[in-house]
């Protein structure tokens, strides 16, 4: 057996297609969504993922508004730019480029941005709103997981799933998501303390990589006829590659690959959440 592969640019583009004319209809009443990016520093990735954000939003018609920093950027002077897009009507959404230089703290900046304007949908607020069941952007990447698997038709109720990774912006949240009632999947959340992952993973219907340990995740670890997810995504000489090793495609019914997977869809859902919060303001 072979995969097929749930292919993350085709889903993308739907979603844009979607996103566009929805975009053009809240021209009609005079509102325009933006959104806004700040960036600290020079990693040569982050400044790649932001301008794909912004090519995204080109391609949309939602405006973009963009901040980048220096690396020596003070806590003082990021709050003052937060604060100003928390208070320009312009700036529907916004995102703060993770991770942030090591003098300037994640979780610290992700406090200071308004609820509201969390396009990421990562502020404690809003992933409190996930764990209480009450509406609130959500989280990009595991909204998009869920996305793919639902275009692709993999049924999620009464589904066995292992989550590898529970990572703030991925496997926590996403387990949150899946055993919401609407989605109704059995989640299992393994992670570094896991005694025997391949006992875990070899039970699930869906697993999903989302360690960012590349080839953690072999064929012999899976069962005939598993749904994978790859959301792993390590820079290496042979390029970028996920959590599952090349084996798996030999044994699983279909695979969201890295690249040209779940990357694709974290991004189409950022657009999905500000132009959702424009609507909301446009009511
Ligand atoms: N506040 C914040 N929000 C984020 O959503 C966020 C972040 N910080 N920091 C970094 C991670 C990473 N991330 C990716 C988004 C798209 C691709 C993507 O489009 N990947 C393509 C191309 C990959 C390539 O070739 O470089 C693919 O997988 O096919 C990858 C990674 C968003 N992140």
């Amino acid at each position: 057996m072979t995969a097929t592969k749930m292919d993350g640019k085709i889903a993308a583009a739907a979603i844009k297609e979607d996103l566009k004319a929805r975009v053009a209809a809240l021209a009609e009443k005079g509102v325009t969504p933006g959104l806004g990016t700040v960036l600290v520093g020079d990693d040569p990735g982050s400044h790649a993922y932001v301008r794909g954000k912004h090519r995204d939003c080109a391609e949309v018609g939602i405006a973009s508004l963009r901040v980048d920093l220096p690396e020596d950027t003070s806590q003082e002077r990021l709050a003052e730019e937060i604060a100003r897009l928390n208070e320009d009507p312009a700036c529907t959404g916004y995102i703060v480029q993770l991770p942030l230089p090591a003098h300037l703290h994640d979780n610290w900046a992700l406090e200071q941005i308004d609820p509201d304007k969390d396009a990421d949908g990562l502020h404690p607020t809003n992933l409190g709103r996930l764990v209480l069941g009450v509406e609130a952007p959500l989280p990009c990447t595991p909204r998009g997981i869920v996305d793919l698997l639902r275009r692709n038709d993999v049924p999620l109720k009464g589904a066995e799933v292992c989550i590898v990774g529970r990572g703030t912006t991925v496997g926590r949240p996403l387990g949150l998501l899946l055993t919401r009632r609407t989605e109704n999947a059995t989640v299992t959340l393994c992670h570094t303390g896991t005694r025997d992952l391949a006992e875990h993973t070899r039970r699930a219907d869906i697993v999903v990589g989302a360690a960012g340990s590349p080839g953690l995740i072999t064929g012999d670890m899976i069962r005939p006829g598993a749904v994978l997810v790859d959301v792993g995504m390590t820079r290496t000489e042979a390029g970028l590659v996920g959590d599952f090793d090349p084996s798996v495609w030999e044994v699983a019914s279909k695979v969201a690959p890295t690249p040209g997977g779940i990357g694709l869809m974290t991004r189409a859902m950022l657009l999905a959440n500000v132009v959702e919060r424009a609507e909301k303001l446009a009511r």
